[in-house]
């Protein structure tokens, strides 16, 4: 069975942490492939600020040159608000020989049981979490844990820094800031 890591996020924008942690457990765990899954809109939070044509081009751009990352768009195909359950079934009934992954942050961990119909989602998929700063990667679910080097990066720092008129060289690849230049986002005062 071919193995694939799922990492779904707002991705507003991607960042040097989200192929972190997608490269490091790939390593750790043997996975084949890591598909990128950008939200069409975001199940828990306030909307993203981005549509999601200039999001998903930031995601193609930031995984380009992994030939183990690919952007999946079932959700931004589906529109609305996705929430994983329906995301993850549709996949396993659509690969059914793809036994699958799915990767989260500390901060996602400590809010997985808020998420919609968790206990049914835990009987399709195996969950990966990985630390975060200020979070705790704790949990009374059976999840996977994969160390990585801690790297406190976040979209929400990212778009302050390029609101401010800050570098953001090294905490996002720079196909990425050229997507961002090329496109005028995060440019709002
Ligand atoms: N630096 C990081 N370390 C570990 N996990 C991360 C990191 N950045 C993002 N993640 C994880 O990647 C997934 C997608 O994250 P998302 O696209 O929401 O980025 P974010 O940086 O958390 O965004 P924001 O700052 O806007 O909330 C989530 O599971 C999140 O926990
Ligand atoms: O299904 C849910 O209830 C649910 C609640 C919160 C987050 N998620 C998923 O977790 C992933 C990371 O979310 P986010 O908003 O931090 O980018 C993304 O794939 C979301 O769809 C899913």
């Amino acid at each position: 069975m071919k193995k694939v890591g799922l990492l779904g996020g707002t991705f507003d924008p991607p960042h040097n942490g989200h192929l972190l942690i997608a490269e490091e457990v790939r390593q750790a765990l043997g996975l084949d492939e890591i598909w990128f899954i950008p939200s069409y809109e975001p199940p828990h939070k306030q909307q993203a600020r981005t549509a999601s044509k200039y999001r998903v081009e930031m995601v193609q751009a930031a995984v380009r040159d992994n030939e183990h990352f690919k952007v999946q768009l079932i959700e931004v195909n589906r529109e609305g608000k996705s929430y994983s359950i329906d995301t993850v079934k549709q996949l396993v009934e659509e690969y059914p020989n793809v036994d699958f992954y799915f990767i989260i942050g500390a901060d996602m961990v400590e809010y997985l049981p808020k998420w919609v119909q968790i206990d049914e989602l835990f009987e399709l998929i195996r969950f990966v979490g990985v630390k975060r700063k200020e979070y705790k990667l704790e949990s009374n679910y059976p999840i996977i844990e994969v160390n990585i080097p801690e790297f406190a990066v976040s979209s929400s720092m990212i778009r302050q820094r390029l609101k401010n008129g800050l570098s953001v060289k090294y905490l996002v690849p720079n196909s990425v800031i050229e997507c961002i230049k090329e496109n005028r986002l995060y440019e709002e005062k």
